[in-house]
């Protein structure tokens, strides 16, 4: 039998193809979610491959249909019941650490993200030079649902995405595919998931750490999607105009009013999604991606933080500890 310090080495593999590095979450019955040894791995790789001239580009993928659920949420209940609150900060720590490299990082890193990407999931990709999607991508931060509120660098990448989509986003924990994600900026490119051996051949012979050349090689991979017919995405107008306003009070009034004005079940839908939400998560994401909107990447990392340990203590709310 294995084990458990070679069980946990193979949470996450490491390959050397040429000069590229190509690192895959394995933990596919879990749907990838991120452990506390994976976040420790991967910062580690990165820093160490950042000095190293040898290698040129990251990729990262996930084993199975998943590229990464988040973080891991049994683990969390471990720690949340009757545990240190500490060790759940020490986990963020590391985690926002591995995001800031990512966020900073010199050489490009080329996320594989053929499956389910959510919260933790999303911050490992997110921060890096590109992001491929394909018809199989399903990307969500479901933090407000659970007590918690997007973190991993959101309140920067969300804020950042054009009009209020990044509020809605983050408030509802709304899924999309993969033809929105390159739609809104989260993903840079869609290749189907048939092409995708293919494409990280030839990511393996690049010599070179250059974006442009690393992006033309994906272009030759890549395809225009449509966008399905009941896209959220068609509704920017309104998504715009409720998610736009001041307080979670004031967007649950629009929607409400919308909803008034018009029958509409994805209006309604949404208003029962942000009902059910923590209301603590949703004031503060809205507080965080307001203000982030002006920070950098790093302060944004530093402020989610310094709220995360006060969730993780039940300062302002025990939300976190009901769901867990
Ligand atoms: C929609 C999903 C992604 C797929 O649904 P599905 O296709 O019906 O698949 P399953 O739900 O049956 O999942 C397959 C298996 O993967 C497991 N799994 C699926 N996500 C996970 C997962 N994040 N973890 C740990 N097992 C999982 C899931 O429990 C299950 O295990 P098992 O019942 O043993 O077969 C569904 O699994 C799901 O909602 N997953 C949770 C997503 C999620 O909330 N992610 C966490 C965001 S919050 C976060 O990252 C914070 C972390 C944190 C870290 C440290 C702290 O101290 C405090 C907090």
């Amino acid at each position: 039998m294995a084990s458990p310090a070679k069980l946990d080495k193979d949470q996450v593999l490491v390959e050397r193809k040429s000069s590229a590095r190509v690192l895959t979450l394995n933990r596919p019955k879990q749907l990838n979610a991120l452990s506390f040894y994976m976040v420790s791995k991967l910062l580690e790789i990165f820093h160490d491959d950042e000095g190293n001239p040898d290698v040129k580009l990251i990729v990262l993928k996930g084993n199975g249909r998943a590229f990464c659920a988040g973080g891991d949420v049994a683990a969390v209940a471990n720690d949340a019941r009757g545990g240190d609150w500490r060790f759940g900060a020490i986990f963020f720590d590391t985690e926002y650490k591995m995001n800031y490299l990512m966020a900073t990082y010199s050489k490009p890193q080329v996320s594989i993200l053929n499956g389910i990407v959510m919260g933790g999931g999303a911050g490992a990709s997110m921060h890096g030079r590109f992001r491929v999607v394909t018809e199989k991508t399903v990307f969500a931060m479901p933090e407000t649902a659970l007590g918690l509120f997007p973190d991993v660098g959101a309140s920067y990448y969300l804020s950042r995405l054009a009009g209020f989509f990044g509020e809605y986003v983050g408030l509802t924990g709304a899924r999309l595919d993969g033809a929105e994600m390159l739609a809104c900026g989260l993903a840079t490119h869609f290749v189907p998931s048939s092409k995708l051996s293919s494409l990280e051949e030839s990511l393996c012979k690049v010599e070179t750490s250059d974006p442009a050349i690393v992006s033309a090689i994906i272009d030759k991979y890549s395809e225009q999607p449509s966008l399905k017919k009941d896209s959220v995405y068609h509704r920017m107008d309104i998504i715009n105009k409720c998610f736009s306003r001041k307080t979670v009070e004031d967007i649950l009034y629009s929607l409400e009013t919308e909803a008034m004005s018009k029958a509409d079940s994805w209006i309604s839908a949404t208003v029962e999604t942000l009902k059910k939400a923590s209301p603590t998560s949703l004031k503060v994401f809205l507080r965080l991606i307001r203000e982030g909107r002006l920070l950098g990447v790093g302060q944004c990392l530093v402020y989610e933080y310094r709220i995360v340990c006060h969730i993780l203590q039940g300062h302002h709310s025990k939300d976190f500890f009901e769901v867990f």
